[in-house]
């Protein structure tokens, strides 16, 4: 983890603009290829792709029988199916303030609007699996689809060498009702789920985190007019810390996300040069303890560690880096938090470990990555939710908003817009002299 200090504000960006590099154009085009033999092959470019990049014969099938389901629980240990219980009443009770209420306006007298949520008909749960089973993020996306009520519910989770499903992942299906489980991983699920095989149904939205071919693959079905929750690609977390901070505690939040992958990117601002150098130093004795030590090593080569000189330009680069996870591990987190107006998801204090969200606090760890923060929110109930909106005119309505609309089409020439109220207007019999023309 290379240590800067005073980097002059021009070069801010360029770090961000790492991420954006690597999502470079061959894995666009490798994206693009998959998405195509994907379409021609269906099941059967499913099942290579199996092979080849997970190393899994699957000629038994690509879906998740009853009887491999049912089976999972009794291979998971009571004390994680407990913690899994518990983490799951944590996301259920915070997304289920998000729960929209009802909307109900009269605009003028007589004209009644209002909104309705439905929820998104056909979703598809993406839910990662190269390196390691995040049956965590089988709850955060679970949960809020299923609040949401989404009719149908597809999963879609690269397989073991062996062909199976990783059983914590299917213990947690099981938890949230999930019956409808692919065994495909990478763009080649992502192809699946929009464009359908015969063992994968189409989906209208495709949620979840990935590396980088999920994400791109992502992005490519929007242009097949599939909806995507936002990029969430490898893990991110940024560091405000001062000189109260404990540099193990921040080493070991560093770290945390640095093990997620190759491609992780950690940032730790301080505007404490002894600080940077004993996290550094713990960082480099914590890493040797790791069962992940060479995935988070070379995260930590692209990751930095640099000296500012205030509060406030830690705050600046933080907002204008928009990561995904945000820890504020200084004296005051409340009143530097206020200033925050780009980051996935923010963690207050000295004993607030970014760990916390990405299992159990009950937030969604679902969330925009590289720089995305600036512009996405992470997944919440919202997000399997669409809003319809609805109206009906009195005859008083009709009256009261009729003429305001006939004004306004005929000014922008749209004269069939004027008839459908004049015609009405009319029919309710409007005087001449009522006529706004
Ligand atoms: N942003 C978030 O909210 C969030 C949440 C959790 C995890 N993550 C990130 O998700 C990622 C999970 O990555 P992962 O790799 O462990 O699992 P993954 O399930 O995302 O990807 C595994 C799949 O990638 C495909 N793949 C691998 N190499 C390939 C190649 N050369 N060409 C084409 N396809 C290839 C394979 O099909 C494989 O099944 C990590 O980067 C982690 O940081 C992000
Ligand atoms: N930190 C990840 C989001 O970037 C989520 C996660 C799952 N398991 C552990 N962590
Ligand atoms: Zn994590």
């Amino acid at each position: 983890m290379q240590l800067f200090s005073y980097p002059p504000q021009t070069d801010w960006p360029a770090l961000q603009q790492r991420a954006a590099a690597q999502q470079a154009q061959d894995i666009d085009e490798r994206v693009q290829q998959i998405f195509e033999d994907v379409r021609q092959r269906g099941d059967a470019a499913l099942l290579d792709y199996a092979q080849r990049f997970d190393g899994a014969d699957l000629s038994g099938g690509l879906r998740v029988s009853l009887d491999e389901l049912t089976a999972a629980a009794a291979q998971v240990p009571a004390g994680l199916q407990a913690a899994i219980r518990q983490a799951y009443a944590n996301i259920l009770r915070f997304h289920e303030a998000q729960v929209p209420q009802p909307e109900q306006v009269e605009t003028m007298p007589g004209v009644h609007c209002w909104r309705r949520a439905v929820p998104v008909q056909r979703v598809g749960l993406y839910i990662p699996g190269g390196t390691a089973p995040l049956f965590s993020t089988l709850l955060m996306l679970g949960v809020p689809a299923r609040l949401a009520a989404c009719p149908e519910v597809v999963l879609c989770t690269p397989p073991q060498r062996d062909g199976s499903v990783n059983p914590v992942i299917l213990f947690t299906a099981q938890l949230l009702g999930i019956t409808t489980i692919i065994k495909a991983g990478g763009a080649q699920a992502v192809a699946a789920l929009t464009g359908g095989t015969a063992s994968v149904p189409a989906v209208d939205k495709i949620f979840g985190p990935g590396n980088r071919y999920v994400t791109a693959a992502k992005q490519l079905a929007t242009r097949y007019g599939v909806a995507i929750d936002m990029p969430a690609g490898p893990s991110e977390v940024l560091v405000i810390a001062d000189a109260s901070a404990n540099p193990a505690f921040v080493a070991a939040d560093l770290l945390s996300q640095a093990e997620h992958g190759p491609d992780s990117q950690v940032i730790l601002l301080s505007d404490s040069l002894s600080l940077l150098e004993a996290t550094q130093a713990e960082v480099t004795r914590q890493l040797q303890q790791l069962p992940r030590a060479e995935v988070a090593a070379q995260a930590l080569q692209e990751s930095r560690a640099i000296l500012l000189r205030t509060p406030e330009e830690m705050l600046y680069f933080s907002n204008q880096y928009a990561p995904e996870h945000l820890i504020l591990a200084v004296e005051n987190p409340e009143q530097l938090a206020e200033g925050v107006t780009s980051a996935g998801s923010v963690f207050l204090g000295h004993l607030t470990p970014e760990a916390a969200g990405d299992y159990a606090s009950g937030t969604n760890h679902t969330l925009p990555t590289n720089g995305y923060a600036r512009n996405y929110s992470g997944v919440s109930l919202d997000s399997f939710l669409k809003k319809i909106t609805f109206q009906r005119l009195s005859t008083e309505g009709l009256r009261q908003v009729g003429p305001v609309v006939e004004l306004m089409a005929e000014a922008e020439g749209l004269r069939a817009h004027a008839r459908a109220i004049t015609l009405r207007l009319e029919s309710l019999g409007r005087s001449i002299e009522q006529n706004p023309r």
